[in-house]
């Protein structure tokens, strides 16, 4: 395989997918690469379910394998929000400025050790005529008391990575790509490829 569609219009996971996938010889397009194919709505409950349902949507338009990625930020101090929610936290208009804003806002008072979070990612992987397989992976962290750094894209600015000692904006882009959800799925997903794109299309 030398090329592969993953099913979102979010410049930022294009971009690292597009570095992920560099160093594997795949060249990545994205649903920005084909405006023609409708969204779909995120009705699912769960990362895994949203990831299924955007690769099977894709797939079935394109009539080829996709590979979609839900993710967003689970904060233990707000019971797991916004989760699900994430990109639509602030209003269905989907802005990370705002975003930030409204989370760092719910988060006031409270101290350093109770803002412990989590960016989870669901990778979906949708062949036609095929059962779609999911895997996901997740990165743990804090929520800082103000943006910091101009790297990534979504929430970075204001996940702070302890073993790092930054945010996630403030590492560079290959430095996010060896820690990332993102990353981390994408390793497992390369672990089990054979099994789902192999004789019986299963994955466990
Ligand atoms: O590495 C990340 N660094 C920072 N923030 C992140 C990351 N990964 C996900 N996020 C946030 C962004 C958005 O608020 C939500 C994803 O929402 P999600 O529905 O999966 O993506 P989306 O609507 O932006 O694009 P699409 O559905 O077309 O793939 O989580
Ligand atoms: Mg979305």
């Amino acid at each position: 395989m030398t090329e592969i569609v993953i099913a979102t219009k979010n410049a930022g996971k294009v971009r690292e997918f597009a570095a992920l996938f560099e160093k594997r010889g795949i060249e990545v397009k994205s649903l920005l690469d084909f405006p023609d194919v409708p969204d779909v709505e995120e009705t699912g409950s769960t990362f895994a379910e949203n990831a299924k349902i955007k690769a099977e949507a894709a797939a079935d338009r394109l009539r080829r394998p996709v590979i979609a990625d839900d993710s967003g930020l689970a904060v233990d101090a707000l019971g797991g929000r916004p989760g699900v929610y994430s990109a639509r936290y602030a209003g269905e208009e989907k802005n990370d400025a705002r975003n930030i804003a409204k989370l760092l806002s719910e988060l006031e008072g409270v101290p350093m050790e109770k803002r412990t979070a989590r960016f989870h990612c669901a990778l979906a992987v949708a062949i036609p005529g095929r059962p779609t397989a999911v895997v996901e992976a997740t990165c743990d962290g804090y929520i800082t008391e103000a943006p910091r750094g101009e790297g990534g894209f979504g929430y970075d600015p204001v996940f702070y990575v302890p073993e790092r000692g930054k945010t996630m904006a403030e590492l560079a882009p290959d430095e996010k790509n060896v820690i990332s959800h993102r990353a981390k799925a994408l390793a497992k997903l390369e672990e089990q490829w054979d099994d789902i794109i192999g004789e019986k299309g299963e994955s466990e």
